[in-house]
């Protein structure tokens, strides 16, 4: 058995935990990871990154064929050896070793294996190898042990083997058919991806695809799944089995029946606490962890306990969750000069954009690209709103970038203090427009001054005086 004493322990060396880990240690902390399997997490290994290696190949092709000139250069289908390829390199194979020198570098030590809880700032961890290395914090732990895949209780489904996300990401062998089961981001991003590899894809959507979001989204992304091949079905799976061939059946409460080489499940997610030593530290194991805007754990005597990322349920985001991690990397490091030190809202030491001011894009076709409120959740959450529609399509900007561009934009207005406090945009390509929807929204800026943000033309961000002018001309 081997001790040692750090000032930080963290758990978890997904992109979180790595954030409060280096921002700690540049504030002078001593800090130690512990990883049970890759350094970089789900995010590099099993979901962003691979998911989004595999989506750019067919949006690049796609692309290309919506532009008259280039559209006649594209004269065969796509390569999917090739990409599974690039898809390869971009998660280096599953080996993590290119990321050790940069904890290295960063001063961060790492200790393999799993980590569980003992007690107050205690973490013992079980090694590949069996052996036991117990890790004693002098300030704070940091629980960053993310989240995974939901298998929700449907007869037969489990003993059925489904797909997580996680085999979906790492696929090698590209199945001839694949049902999918949500109608979330997860379901939305693998249809697109698997009807470009190839697949005859059934999407199972008891709600709807992409609900929470402005409903123009789903719909949008829904058509083109359709146009594309896909089958997208509204009722919810009752039982799930396989046949003589091994393939997968789902029965739908509308009495329907879905058969597929594969069933992805894309359901959600519940957190990994089950077995990380909770119990020791009052919590519930297998619960979300509760935290306040600094990350720190509630109803945890001496606040030495922080969570950070997935794990908490603010936002399931790698971004979110790495500005987290920044905030609480700091926090940690502060608290060590003044116990006291108090998270003020909006200072680098809170995670204040967390409630109403999260950006997130789903890379499905068409892209979706959101940050802020909803209508509905404006409405809901008590502001006097103003909904602005543009036709993205109708921008020239739009025009060049792609022939017969389909879009759409919507920003949402609060009255009483003639800010924006939602954009969302659909489109190809309107990933990148949202980073300027995000700091219009973060940083409320007032659409007077707004106005005076004069996009270049002719670019698709003229999408911007659009808005506004509809904006102005409905006063
Ligand atoms: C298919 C898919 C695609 C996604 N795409 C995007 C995207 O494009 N953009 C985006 O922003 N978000 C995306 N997400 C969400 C994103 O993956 C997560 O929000 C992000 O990974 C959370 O980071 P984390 O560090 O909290 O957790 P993780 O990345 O899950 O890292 C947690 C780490 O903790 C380790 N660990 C767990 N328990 C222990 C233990 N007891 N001891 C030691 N180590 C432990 C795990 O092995 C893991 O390495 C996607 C999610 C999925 C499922
Ligand atoms: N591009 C990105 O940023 C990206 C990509 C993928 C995933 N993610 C993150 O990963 C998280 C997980 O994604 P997800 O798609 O698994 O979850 P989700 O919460 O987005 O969607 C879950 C879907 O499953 C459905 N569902 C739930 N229980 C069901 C049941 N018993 N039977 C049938 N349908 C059921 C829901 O109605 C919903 O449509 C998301 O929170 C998202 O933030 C992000």
């Amino acid at each position: 058995m081997t001790e040692k004493q750090y000032d930080l322990i963290v758990l978890g060396a997904g992109p979180v935990g790595e954030n409060v880990a280096d921002y700690a240690t540049k504030a002078g902390l001593t800090c130690v990871i512990v990883e049970r399997e890759l350094v970089g997490g789900d995010c590099s290994f099993w979901a962003c990154i691979p998911s989004k290696a595999l989506l750019r190949p067919p949006s690049a092709r796609d692309a290309a064929l919506r532009v008259a000139g280039s559209k006649q250069s594209v004269t065969g289908p796509l390569d999917v050896a090739a990409v599974l390829a690039r898809r390869d390199s971009f998660v280096s194979d599953w080996d993590d070793t290119g990321s050790l020198p940069w904890l290295e570098s960063a001063g961060i030590d790492l200790v393999r294996g799993h980590g569980r809880l003992t007690g107050v700032r205690t973490v013992e961890v079980t090694t590949d190898g069996g052996e036991t290395v117990v890790l004693e914090a002098r300030q704070a732990v940091a629980v960053c042990t993310g989240s995974e895949a939901l298998i929700p209780h449907i007869p037969g489904l489990a003993e059925a083997k489904p797909w997580t996300s996680r085999n979906a990401t790492s696929v090698k062998e590209v199945p001839e058919s694949l049902a999918i089961i949500g109608g979330g981001v997860v379901a939305a991003e693998m249809a697109t991806a698997f009807i470009a590899l190839g697949s005859t894809v059934t999407v199972i959507a008891r709600s709807g695809l992409l609900s929470g979001l402005e409903p123009f989204a789903g719909e949008a992304v829904m058509t083109r799944l359709r146009t594309d091949g896909a089958t997208v079905l509204h009722g919810a799976p009752v039982g799930v089995s396989r046949d003589d061939d091994g393939r997968a059946v789902i029965e739908l409460d509308s009495g329907e029946t879905v058969t597929a080489t594969e069933v992805l499940v894309a359901t959600g997610r519940t957190p990994r606490t089950t077995d990380i030593g909770l119990e020791t530290v009052g919590l519930t194991p297998g619960d979300w962890i509760d935290v306040d805007d600094s990350l720190r754990v509630d109803g945890v005597d001496g606040g030495w306990l922080y969570a950070a990322g997935d794990v908490n349920h603010r936002v399931l985001l790698t971004h979110q969750g790495k500005y987290q991690g920044r905030a609480a990397g700091k926090a940690i490091a502060a608290r060590v000069t003044n116990p006291e030190t108090v998270a003020e809202p909006w200072g680098d030491l809170a995670a204040s954009a967390d409630h109403e001011r999260v950006p997130s894009v789903i890379f499905s076709e068409p892209q979706v690209a959101t940050v802020g409120l909803t209508a509905s959740a404006a409405e809901k959450a008590g502001y006097r709103t103003r909904v602005v529609d543009y036709d993205l399509g109708a921008v020239s900007g739009s025009g060049l970038h792609a022939d017969g561009y389909e879009g759409h934009a919507r920003m949402v207005v609060d009255e009483d203090r003639g800010v924006a406090l939602g954009v969302t945009f659909v489109g190809q390509d309107v990933a990148e427009l949202l980073h300027a929807a995000t700091i219009a929204v973060v940083g409320e800026v007032p659409l007077t001054r707004l106005w005076h943000a004069v996009p270049a033309f002719p670019t698709m961000s003229e999408i911007w005086l659009r808005l506004l002018e509809t904006y102005r001309t409905g006063e």
